[in-house]
């Protein structure tokens, strides 16, 4: 695609050379570019790209585009007042526009948004379309995988992704919106089909700074919805809500769409009754406005409740009708790391969850709690360079919920793992010794877990699920749960 074409849906921008130059790609990192690209300069946390660009056309980019005038004669220069407004927008161009030929279905909370998605595809799957997903753990296109950096990727990147799935004959498209992203703006320029809200509970406050504008992000995914190109609702979109959750109105209030609401507590269109749990799964009259129909789960907890709730309100909306529905959810099945058990016999349990927020820690222990026969013990850590306030809290909802808890260390990245752990205890004053302990290595405290446990136990290990890594000092070194977790039970099965 010539420059001039590709910056022809710019408003505001100032050209400079060939505006025939071919572009081949879009780049916006200097030491990956390629012949041929456009290279975009985004000032991030760490560094301003600005001061990349001459690398970027040594490397062969075709043409730069900048929010500050550069000298740079021999290349295209295109300077626009906000690069990464401008990225979305010029992505989505160059890809051609792939979600308007894709149904895109966006899913954001604070918790929940993998395990819906995988939840969205496994119904869709059984209604025999193809679906695409890109979240967290990976990037999935018709049975091959991605390896993914964010949880919902630059626009770039979304882009090509978007185009890809399409060329490999997916329908659908389901992807983790994260408030991170919504922020930044990296879906601009998506035309999403159906928008789901799960929850809003505290997280990412380094990044936000308060809980007001961590909804306000989060409000971007509905206010947004059918207004992603003229303004005008291009496509019947539908905005899905959580009923119990109280940011839903907020988020009601703000949205052009088309509202359906799900719950347990509150009326809502689509309701769970008669719950009943079971350590294996659970079961439910599934009500909607469509009818009522018995369902069983293999997921456990009532947090797993509302994710199928918000996939079934998705389904509904699709077209597919209670009874494939009903079947649909009976062969559903968990998602890597999250509730994941690691069972080699042992006389005890020990589950692998994702919970790393203080909302998804207490409602897992909660339901732990109500199937466990004999104690429950939690080994939880935070993440480093990460919302710091949480660190206390989620040392309380440890102990509270436990009868004894490991602190430990999750991913401190460049932060001190000694002072993340002194953040936590600072929850912990007025809880007795004996209820926990402090192991900064992860290794040893799952081992000590392992080595605790007395049969009927039940041992949680929170806060990396399905992570392959531990990120110290900004390096990543393999780290896995459910590998060490193993280790521990061998060898005290050997003793
Ligand atoms: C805060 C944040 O979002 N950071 C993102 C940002 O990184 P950054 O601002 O630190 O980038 P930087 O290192 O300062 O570099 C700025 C620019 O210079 C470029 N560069 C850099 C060096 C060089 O030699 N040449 C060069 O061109 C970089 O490619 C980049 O475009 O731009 C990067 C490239 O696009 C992202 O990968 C990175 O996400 C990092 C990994 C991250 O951790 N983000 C988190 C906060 C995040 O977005 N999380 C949410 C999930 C939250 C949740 O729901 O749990 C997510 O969606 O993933
Ligand atoms: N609806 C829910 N409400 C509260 N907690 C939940 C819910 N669903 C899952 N959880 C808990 O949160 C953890 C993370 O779940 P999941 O990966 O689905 O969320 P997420 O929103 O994608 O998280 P992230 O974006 O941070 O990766 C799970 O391991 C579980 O402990
Ligand atoms: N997407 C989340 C993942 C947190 C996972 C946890 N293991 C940690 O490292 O804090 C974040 O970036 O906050």
């Amino acid at each position: 695609m010539q420059v001039r074409e590709l910056i022809q849906p710019l408003l505001l921008h100032k050209a400079t050379g060939d505006l025939t130059t071919e572009i081949k790609g879009i780049q916006l990192d200097s030491r990956q570019v390629q012949r041929g690209d456009l290279f975009i300069a985004l000032r991030g946390t760490k560094v301003d790209a600005h001061r990349f660009v001459e690398q970027a056309v040594a490397g062969g980019a075709a043409a730069v585009m900048v929010e500050e005038s550069v000298a740079l004669p021999e290349v295209p220069v295109i300077q626009v007042p906000d690069t990464r407004r401008a990225m979305a927008v010029v992505a989505a161009k160059f890809y051609g526009y792939p979600t308007k030929e894709l149904k895109l279905i966006g899913v954001t909370g604070t918790n929940g948004k993998t395990t819906t998605t995988y939840l969205i595809e496994q119904l869709l799957r059984h209604k025999g379309v193809s679906t695409g997903v890109i979240g967290t753990i990976q990037t999935k296109i018709r049975g091959k995988t991605l390896p993914a950096k964010n949880t919902t990727p630059e626009a770039v990147e979304l882009q090509k992704t978007f185009r890809m799935m399409r060329d490999e004959g997916c329908e659908y498209s389901v992807i983790e919106v994260s408030s991170h992203a919504l922020d930044m703006g990296r879906t601009r320029g998506c035309q999403f089909h159906i928008g789901v809200f799960t929850n809003l509970t505290q997280d990412h406050l380094d990044y936000h700074g308060t809980m007001e504008k961590y909804r306000e992000a989060k409000s971007l995914l509905f206010s947004q919805l059918g207004n992603a190109y003229s303004g005008q609702l291009e496509n019947n979109p539908v905005a899905i809500f959580n009923a119990d959750d109280e940011a839903s109105r907020y988020f009601m209030n703000r949205t052009a769409a088309q509202v359906l609401t799900y719950g347990i507590d509150q009326p809502a269109d689509v309701r769970a009754e008669n719950i009943r749990f079971f350590s294996s799964g659970t079961s439910f009259t599934l009500k909607t406005y469509r009818g009522e129909v018995p369902v069983r789960l293999k997921l456990v907890g009532k947090f797993n409740v509302y994710n199928v709730l918000a996939a079934v309100s998705v389904a509904l909306v699709e077209g597919m009708d209670l009874q494939q529905i009903r079947s649909g959810l009976s062969g559903i099945k968990g998602v890597t790391g999250r509730f994941e058990p690691v069972d080699l016999g042992q006389s005890f349990s020990v589950l692998v969850d994702y919970a790393h927020t203080p909302d998804s820690l207490e409602n897992v222990l909660a339901t732990i709690r109500e199937f466990a026969r004999g104690r429950v013990l939690c080994l939880v850590g935070c993440g480093g360079d990460r919302d710091r306030s949480k660190r206390p809290i989620m040392a309380d909802i440890a102990v509270k919920y436990s009868d004894y808890a490991i602190f430990t260390s999750d991913n401190p990245r460049t932060e001190d793992p000694i002072a993340i752990l002194d953040d936590m205890l600072t929850g912990v004053q007025s809880c007795p010794k004996e209820r926990y302990a402090v192991i900064s290595d992860r290794r040893q405290a799952i081992h000590e877990a392992v080595r605790k446990a007395e049969p009927e136990d039940v041992i949680l290990i929170a806060g990396k699920g399905h992570e392959t890594y531990q990120e110290i000092n900004g390096v990543r070194h393999h780290f896995d749960d459910r590998e060490v977790a193993r280790d521990a039970i061998v060898s005290r099965l050997a003793k």
